[in-house]
């Protein structure tokens, strides 16, 4: 367990800025909130929250439904400032009164040495470029994006792609994480990859394997490595002496509740994957409930869908990715069955097959604004793989890309898997 006294005694204070609001950056929210309160010595109490600003009607069914407003439409900003509560994306959940929320990106982030980034995958990439130039080089971040990015130059994970975007490190947190469920303070846990250069940890620099006998002072002049153990192109500012180390018992304490336990490691690529991956066979699990053939097939899905993710992860993630994460981590196996019972994509997959729908009319119709990533994951995976002709070594995924596309069917899952 991390101690907070450890942390003390330092001149300056952490900001924290949580990056998106919708149903788990809410909730990620709340959690933050409580520990910077709660260890308010280590951290500036307030939590700034950036939210894409929208005019929301407050349901007739809230507390907060006031007859004179009716169903006049108002900033949510305004509504979470003012209730503490997100009613569109995280309704009858109380928020802490630090938790600010702020309709300009580039404010949130001003002056934050820690960026907690929770946004819808798709909406990563303009944020980013929305705030380059505008943060403490020195800030580091955690992203709790699931999803991964892929471009003509290949696949990259979201913590590399913020990291590398904006100049600064960034790990990733991942586990077996309903949102809805943590809100409420039932028990679960997380699995937050965290692997600075060795700059920022003053108290216990962690060896890395692929960078054996590199002092300090070396790896902070030649940049560092990356999540795949390459030498990173990005030149990191130290995190300046004034502030609390960074590193693992820090994250620790700013995200671990008594109804959230937190387990910290340096596998950022494991833990990014097992996040992104997972969307793809809760999608899967999702037809073949629909399709009502019961809890054998949905664990066929599982276990099919836990090999392609290691095989991926090692295939084009290299030596850095460590089997452990997917089959023992919260961020691997755990998430893996959490989504394919309750998730979204697993929710609306099957009512898909069910109502003879598209997953993604389900979507619009039942998620009130909020977004699946495993259907745009299925696509994005599938491009990459059909480049370099591997369609074939990855059949669960393969159609899971078919059947969103119209070109398979559930009924052909078993022979194509
Ligand atoms: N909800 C959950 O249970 C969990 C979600 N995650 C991951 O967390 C990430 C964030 O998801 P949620 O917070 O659940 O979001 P969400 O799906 O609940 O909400 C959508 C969010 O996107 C925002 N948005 C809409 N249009 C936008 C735009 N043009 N630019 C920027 N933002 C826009 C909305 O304001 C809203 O905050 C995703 O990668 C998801 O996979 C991870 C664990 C649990
Ligand atoms: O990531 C999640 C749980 O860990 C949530 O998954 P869904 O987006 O499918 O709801």
């Amino acid at each position: 367990m991390a101690s907070a006294a450890l942390l003390g005694g330092h001149e300056r204070k952490h900001k924290v800025t949580v990056v998106g609001s919708g149903n788990w950056g809410s909730t990620i929210s709340k959690i933050v909130a409580e520990n910077t309160r709660a260890n308010n010595t280590i951290f500036e109490e307030d939590v700034q929250m950036w939210v894409y600003e929208e005019e929301v009607t407050i349901p007739k069914d809230s507390k907060f439904y006031d007859e004179t407003v009716g169903d006049k439409p108002q900033k949510l900003t305004s509504i979470i400032n003012k209730y503490h509560e997100n009613v569109k994306y995280l309704p009858g959940i109380t928020l802490p009164s630090n938790v600010i929320a702020n309709p300009s990106l580039r404010d949130a982030v001003k002056d934050s040495t820690i960026l907690v980034f929770n946004l819808p995958h798709q909406f990563i990439n303009n944020a980013c470029k929305e705030i380059r130039g505008h943060i403490l080089p020195y800030a580091r971040g955690i992203s709790c994006v699931k999803g991964v990015n892929v471009s003509d130059e290949g696949i990259s994970l979201f913590s590399e792609w913020i990291g590398d975007g904006l100049g600064i490190y960034c790990g990733a947190l991942s586990g077996a994480n309903i949102a809805t469920e943590i809100a409420n303070e039932k028990w679960s846990e997380t699995t937050i990859a965290y692997d600075p250069p060795p700059m920022d940890n003053s108290r216990a620099p962690t060896p890395r394997s692929s960078s054996p006998n590199i002092s300090i002072t070396s790896l902070a002049e030649a940049g560092h490595r990356d999540a795949r153990g390459r030498a990173s192109k990005t030149k990191l500012t130290p995190v300046p002496a004034e502030y609390p180390p960074l590193d693992h018992d820090c994250f620790r304490v700013l995200f671990h509740r008594p109804y959230f336990h937190v387990q910290m490691v340096s596998d950022v690529a494991g833990v990014s994957l097992g996040g992104a991956l997972k969307n793809i066979v809760a999608l899967a699990a999702g037809f073949v409930d629909g399709r009502g053939w019961g809890d054998n097939a949905k664990a066929a899905i599982m276990r099919i869908g836990l090999m392609e993710m290691v095989k991926f992860g090692k295939e084009f993630f290299g030596e850095t990715v460590q089997t452990a994460t997917f089959t023992e981590s919260s961020a691997g196996v755990a998430d893996l069955i959490t989504s394919c019972s309750g998730g979204r994509n697993f929710r609306c997959a099957r009512k898909a097959v069910e109502k003879g729908m598209t997953v993604q009319e389900v979507e619009h119709e039942d998620l009130n604004g909020q977004m699946l990533q495993g259907t745009s994951t299925a696509y994005e995976v599938n491009s990459f793989l059909k480049k370099r002709g591997l369609e074939s070594n990855y059949p669960l995924f393969t159609a899971v890309n078919g059947i969103l596309r119209g070109e398979r069917t559930v009924d052909e899952i078993p022979s194509l898997v």
